[in-house]
């Protein structure tokens, strides 16, 4: 219940859904079998949310969830992108336009940004959008190979719409980067339109169910009513107005998914994969602790412990990171609605980092998950190759990790020259302002509160050395720009010292509003394990400045290893908690009976290996 709330009744009907449950196994199909596979699950999916009325995401999300594991489908970009990106950027008029239809799936859309050429650098884009005011149209085009859009979700098959980020140009004046609707295959024939060259880019790392598509406009036109036009307009004549407002709002899109990604795929996909490999832990026999007496279960060696307890931590704390991350993305965005804009740089750094941070952590964590299960970790069987390669995903889109530090990284080198020059910092870097023990305050009893304040300290510092190094870098006689590359390593680790003081203190927040006092004490241990964990790696961080002394990390070290004996007793039922369904786990080994062996040999009798093949027998011949 801590984590599930009012997801249940929605999770039941999904699970009566045979088509969702059965069917066949995901690790047999090739790659458009899936691809198809997942289109079918789509189309009923789309069934249920009418036979149900499910409107409301959260409930769709539960469905989500049972309809396609692990994976993402063609409706993440639909319902993620799309529609969030013409109700946050459109006038009520195209709302009231496309909203209902694509909501009832009449259209189905994506948000085509990426290019062959550029990714990253969005102000590197190079499609056009050029405004004709004779025929009162928008015309798009490609106008070199690297300018041919590549990897939107959806594009290579699927969607008939998508939401297209192109430079608007009118009067040869360029104007910046605009969203524009843009209606691209035939709603009779499902044909790409003339003037559009589409396909599918082919097989990827994972996302084998989504078709990730290129596009090339040849001229193509589009109506002027088209641009989405909530905070800028052109008129019939060609006049392009804007209200007074933040130019990066039209990159609004990307900050919601980021904020959404944090719970959606870095927590879940962690969450998931400590479910599994905790549980087969328990169910794994090896080797002898004593002579003569059974095999004991691998989660009792302390070693099996130190790799998988952890990760259990870091589990919950970017599960409980990414539901307050959603709640301040809806918080901000609701006073930015109202005309209150301040916090906008704020919720990006934050999102951005936190993005980055929790995406890299949660597929290092997935891996070590994978390496913890030995040889039948390996296997398909264990669910966690899926695992791995759709939450990997997350650490490129939606801004590669690194690029996102380094924005979060800009916010904080502006707030803290703020607060050199006077100014207070508020919300996320409020520490930035506060004066700030040097000495750490540590004993036995390790509080969560003197253990977030250690984390405070290496965030609060390492900022502080990356704007003295990019200041004295300048000095030198370096441009900004310069020594922001010459910086750049530094400011990633001082962003990530900073989400990582977060999520700490994110933790620390659920624990001590959890009344069960039993819950508590349990909670109290998996976020001490977090805090120590994290000073443990970094420890550089924490000893540089003497900080932290030799004395406090030998504490340290000791209070770790007790913490794996005091969690182990609980620890299926901390992954039980998270209340995953088998079917979402989709892993034998992970299975919630621990019938694993039997499970195991049943589906590798059924691999399609085994069938009868004329081609494999007359080779083998
Ligand atoms: C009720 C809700 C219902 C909804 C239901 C749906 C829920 C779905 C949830 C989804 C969950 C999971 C998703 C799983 C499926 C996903 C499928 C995959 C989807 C992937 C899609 C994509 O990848 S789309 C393409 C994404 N592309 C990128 O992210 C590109 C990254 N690059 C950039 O963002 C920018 O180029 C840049 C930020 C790196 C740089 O921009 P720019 O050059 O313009 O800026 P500067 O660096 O010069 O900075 C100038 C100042 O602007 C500030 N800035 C930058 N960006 C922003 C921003 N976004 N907002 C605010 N401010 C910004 C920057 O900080 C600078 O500020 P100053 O320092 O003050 O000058
Ligand atoms: C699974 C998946 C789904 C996607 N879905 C969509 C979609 O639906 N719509 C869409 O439009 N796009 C989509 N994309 C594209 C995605 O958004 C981009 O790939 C992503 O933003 C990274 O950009 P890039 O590919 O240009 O990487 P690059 O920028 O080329 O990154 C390559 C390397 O260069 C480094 N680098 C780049 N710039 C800097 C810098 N300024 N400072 C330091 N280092 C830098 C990066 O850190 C990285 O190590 C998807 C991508 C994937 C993998």
């Amino acid at each position: 219940m801590l984590f599930k709330g009012g997801g249940l009744p929605h999770e039941s009907l999904a699970l009566q859904e045979k088509l969702f449950g059965a069917g066949p196994d995901y690790n047999f199909m090739t790659r458009i079998e899936r691809f198809k596979n997942s289109l079918v699950r789509v189309q009923h999916f789309i069934r249920c949310c009418a036979r149900y009325n499910l409107h409301d995401h959260a409930d769709k999300k539960w469905f989500e969830g049972v309809a396609f594991p692990n994976e993402v489908s063609v409706l993440g970009p639909h319902s993620g992108m799309f529609i969030p990106t013409l109700k946050e950027q459109g006038s009520e008029e195209q709302i009231q336009k496309w909203v209902p239809q694509a909501e009832k799936h009449q259209i189905m859309g994506t948000y085509i940004q990426t290019e062959l050429g550029h990714g990253t650098f969005v102000r590197g884009l190079e499609t056009t959008a050029t405004y004709d005011p004779k025929t009162e149209e928008f015309i798009l085009n490609s106008p070199t190979l690297t300018s041919i859009k590549w990897w939107p979700g959806g594009l290579g098959r699927t969607c008939n719409f998508g939401i297209v980020m192109a430079l608007l140009y009118i009067d040869g004046k360029n104007y910046g980067m605009h969203p524009f609707v843009v209606q691209l295959r035939s709603l009779k024939t499902h044909e790409p339109l003339p003037g559009l060259t589409m396909g599918d880019i082919g097989p990827k790392f994972g996302f084998d169910t989504v078709d990730n598509g290129y596009l090339q406009f040849n001229h193509f036109g589009i109506p002027r009513e088209n641009m989405l036009m909530k905070y800028c307009q052109v008129l019939k004549n060609g006049t392009y107005t804007k209200q007074t407002r933040n130019p990066k709002f039209s990159y609004g899109a990307m900050i919601f998914v980021r904020s959404m990604v944090v719970y959606e795929v870095a927590g879940q996909g962690l969450a998931k994969a400590c479910t599994i490999a905790i549980r087969y832990s328990a169910i794994r026999r090896q080797s002898e602790l004593k002579k003569s007496r059974p095999e004991p279960q691998i989660l009792d060696y302390q070693t099996q412990q130190y790799k998988l307890f952890p990760l259990l931590a870091l589990a919950y704390a970017v599960w409980f990171t990414g539901v307050r991350m959603k709640e301040i993305y809806f918080m901000v965005n609701n006073e930015i609605k109202q005309g209150h804009t301040e916090r906008l740089p704020e919720l990006h750094a934050i999102s951005s980092g936190l993005k980055a941070f929790t995406t890299s952590m949660a597929s290092w964590g997935i891996e070590r998950c994978r390496l913890a299960c030995g040889g039948h970790g390996y296997s398909a069987a264990s669910g966690l190759p899926k695992i791995y390669v759709n939450a990997t995903g997350g650490c490129t889109y939606e801004g590669e990790n690194t690029v996102m530090l380094l924005q979060c990284a800009r916010f904080l080198m502006n707030i803290y020259g703020g607060v050199k020059n006077g100014r207070r910092p508020s919300g996320s870097v409020n520490y930035l302002g506060e004066r700030i023990s040097s000495r750490c305050t540590l004993t036995s009893e390790f509080t969560l509160k003197s253990l977030a304040d250690a984390f405070k300290h290496r965030a609060a510092r390492m900022i502080k050395e990356a704007s003295e190094r990019l200041n004295r870098l300048q000095a030198s006689g370096n441009d900004p720009e310069d020594s922001w590359n010459l910086n750049s390593v530094v400011l990633t680790k001082a962003a990530e010292a900073h989400c990582h003081y977060y999520m700490v203190l994110v933790f620390e927040s659920v624990v001590e509003s959890v009344e069960d006092n039993c819950v508590k004490d349990i909670l109290r241990q998996l976020c001490q394990l977090l805090a120590l964990c994290g000073i443990q790696e970094n420890s550089g961080d924490f000893i540089q400045d003497g900080f932290l002394n030799n004395d406090q990390l030998e504490l340290v070290k000791q209070k770790q290893l007790s913490l794996l004996s005091e969690i182990r007793p609980n620890a299926v039922l901390l992954v039980d908690a998270f209340e995953f369904h088998d079917v979402q786990l989709g892993s034998i080994l992970g299975r919630f009976d621990g019938n694993v062996y039997e499970n195991l040999f049943k589906w590798a009798k059924k691999t399609p290996l085994n069938k009868p093949e004329d081609l494999i027998h007359r080779l083998l011949r």
